[in-house]
């Protein structure tokens, strides 16, 4: 039996961990892109999408869906990306859904990231972080995306239990949406986005020795790739930042596999690109699902 299984805990994705004791998250995910390639699939069960796999915009389509993308797309994808409103707004049968589908990531043995884009005051985020960080929680997943408006510090909850669990999180630095700007960009040289990346960098100095051979930190930023020249005009040293950076944008929204090589330079090899429905609009076939994600794959390995 699995080490962490014997604990009475949900393993994290058995497939890219190597026998040994439990490993940051960062260098789970290191060694996932180096076997599978940069790709996330986010797991974003729109209604219109529901319906143009003919399923109902219900529970039941709701499962269906998103068992269906864990299993065509687990061993083909760094990681896997729920979207945690589209089971919200199903209610609470919607949220075991997601429990049900991060569970099957994890027995599939593909990482997974919650985007629940969570962020409040430090004693309600010790709240937010047991339920998407704590080992035993079922909604515990390898990683959750953070907002960081009330400060990066205010993370601090999810920060430290990420490190302590071997789980990761990703802040949202500079989003893929045009309208993040009136907020991250604001300060220039100094912006929000350029503190935020800075305090990332520092979080995974004080986890250092942790890191791994890969030299990914646990501590992650979402960065937009559809962000233009904004990392060159604001300052942002994302190569100082060691961590992994999430990179939204791919497909739906626009950004092409070269927009993100010449939008993150240096800092390529760290970028988790992420998308979600440029490749679900290939079901809801396994097969159509599969050569999408493969597809998108390559093309981000060749640029
Ligand atoms: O944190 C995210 O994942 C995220 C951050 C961001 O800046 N932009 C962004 O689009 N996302 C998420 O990434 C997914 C993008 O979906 P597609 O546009 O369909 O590929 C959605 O689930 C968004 O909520």
């Amino acid at each position: 039996m699995p080490e962490s299984a014997a604990a009475g805990q949900r393993p994290l994705a058995r497939a890219v961990l190597s026998s040994g004791p439990r490993q940051p998250f960062g260098s789970h995910l290191a060694a996932a892109m180096a076997a599978r390639g940069p790709l996330c699939v986010g797991i974003d069960p729109h209604p219109g999408l529901l319906a143009d796999w003919g399923l109902n915009d219900d529970v039941a389509g709701l499962e269906r869906f998103s068992l269906t993308v864990v299993e065509a797309v687990a061993t083909l994808a760094a990681a896997v990306k729920p979207q945690v409103a589209l089971y919200e707004r199903h209610g609470s049968a919607g949220m075991a859904v997601l429990e049900r589908t991060l569970a099957a990531a994890s027995d599939a043995g593909v990482l997974s990231i919650a985007d629940a884009k969570r962020g409040d005051i430090g004693s309600t985020m010790a709240a937010y972080a047991d339920a998407w960080l704590r080992d035993g929680s079922s909604l515990a997943a390898d990683s959750v995306t953070l907002s960081p408006y009330l400060g990066f510090e205010s993370l601090r909850p999810a920060l430290d239990l990420a490190a302590e669990s071997g789980r990761g999180v990703f802040v949202l630095a500079l989003t893929s949406n045009p309208e993040g700007k009136s907020v991250q960009h604001v300060g220039g040289s100094e912006s929000v986005a350029r503190r935020i990346a800075e305090a990332a960098a520092e979080e995974n100095r004080r986890y250092a020795g942790a890191m791994g051979p890969a030299g990914l930190g646990s501590v992650g930023l979402v960065v937009g790739a559809t962000i233009g020249a904004a990392l060159v005009e604001l300052g942002l040293d994302l190569d100082a930042v060691h961590g992994p950076i999430l990179a939204p944008g791919l497909g739906a929204q626009g950004a092409t596999p070269a927009d993100l090589r010449s939008t993150f330079g240096a800092a390529y090899p760290a970028v988790l690109a992420t998308s979600s429905r440029g490749i679900l609009a290939a079901g809801p076939t396994i097969a159509g699902l599969r050569s999408a994600t493969e597809a998108t794959r390559d093309g981000l390995l060749k640029g």
